[in-house]
């Protein structure tokens, strides 16, 4: 479906019945993918980073555990092909099932559901070599072909930077807002802004900003210590007229959980004002 974006001299009554309407290029073009007819999924959460390593699948899983406690439903599709991390976090090795209707999300612990090219693969592994419009297109396929049932918040663990998974993303599934994940000394640079502009640009709404490895608490004193730098998320935030949705520290009880495969029993404490602008 085409969506209307009326210019000067179209005529009031829209497009319809206008003589022009199929030729007219004032008309933006709509890709959005219709989802599997087996799924309700009633909100899409974009987790982002404008560059690797900054901890956004942990803070994509720990966004999931939040809203699961809050006795929400809630699922993950893993959008890092070349580098998927979520479904060992959970401790989960087996083959997603399917049958002629589509593919079925494997499910985690706590009810998470999740899905990911790891979990089509016959051995995880297995590196997966492909070109980037083949990994758009099982992103894509991961919205359309999957069953994801029910489920109140989806969100998308995205590969880092702005590049074909992200833009196929935002063209092809309903997001209703991003998360921008960062670490101090991301900051510094103009990756946090690329990622920023590059949502604004196509139109999705930045819910805020995380900062992770904030700081580091000494367990003697309790002094916290800016390992990477002094924070200048609340300057950036400021900037770019979005709220800070949370600082996760350095915490080794968060690299237990992911190494220790048990993220389903993780309560990040650290995120409690992004539940409340995901809630809204
Ligand atoms: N706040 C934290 N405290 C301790 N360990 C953390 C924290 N955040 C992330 N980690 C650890 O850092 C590693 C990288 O995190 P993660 O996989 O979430 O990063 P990523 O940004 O998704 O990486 P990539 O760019 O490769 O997709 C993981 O081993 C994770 O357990």
């Amino acid at each position: 479906m085409a969506e209307e974006k009326k210019q000067e001299g179209c005529p009031s009554e829209g497009c319809a019945g206008c003589s022009h309407a199929s030729t007219c290029t004032s008309q933006m073009k709509d890709f959005r993918k219709p989802a599997n007819p087996y799924s309700a999924v009633r909100k899409v959460i974009g987790v982002i980073s404008g560059k690797g390593g900054v901890g956004k699948s942990m803070v994509t899983a720990s966004l999931a555990r939040m809203m699961i406690e809050k006795g929400y439903t809630a699922g993950i599709l893993d959008a890092d092909i070349t580098g998927p991390s979520i479904p060992k976090m959970y401790g989960i090795h087996e083959q997603a099932l399917g049958n002629e209707e589509g593919m079925l999300p494997c499910v985690a612990k706590d009810g998470t559901k999740i899905m990911s090219v790891n979990l089509l693969l016959e051995k995880e592994d297995t590196p997966v070599i492909w070109r980037g419009p083949i990994i758009a297109g099982v992103v894509t396929q991961f919205w359309t072909d999957v069953m994801w049932g029910d489920v109140d918040y989806l969100f998308v663990d995205m590969p880092p930077g702005t590049g074909d998974v992200p833009l196929t993303v935002f063209q092809s599934l309903p997001v209703d807002g991003v998360v921008i994940v960062t670490s101090p000394q991301d900051l510094v640079s103009m990756i946090v802004k690329k990622a920023y502009h590059m949502a604004k640009d196509m139109d999705i709404p930045v819910l805020g900003i995380v900062e992770n490895f904030s700081y580091l608490k000494c367990p003697d004193c309790g002094r916290k210590i800016e390992v990477f730098g002094k924070s200048r998320i609340g300057e950036i935030a400021k900037e770019l007229d979005i709220p800070v949705l949370g600082r996760i520290p350095i915490d080794p009880k968060l690299t237990e959980a992911v190494d220790g495969e048990a993220f389903d029993q993780v309560k990040n404490v650290y995120l409690d004002d992004a539940a409340k602008v995901l809630e809204v």
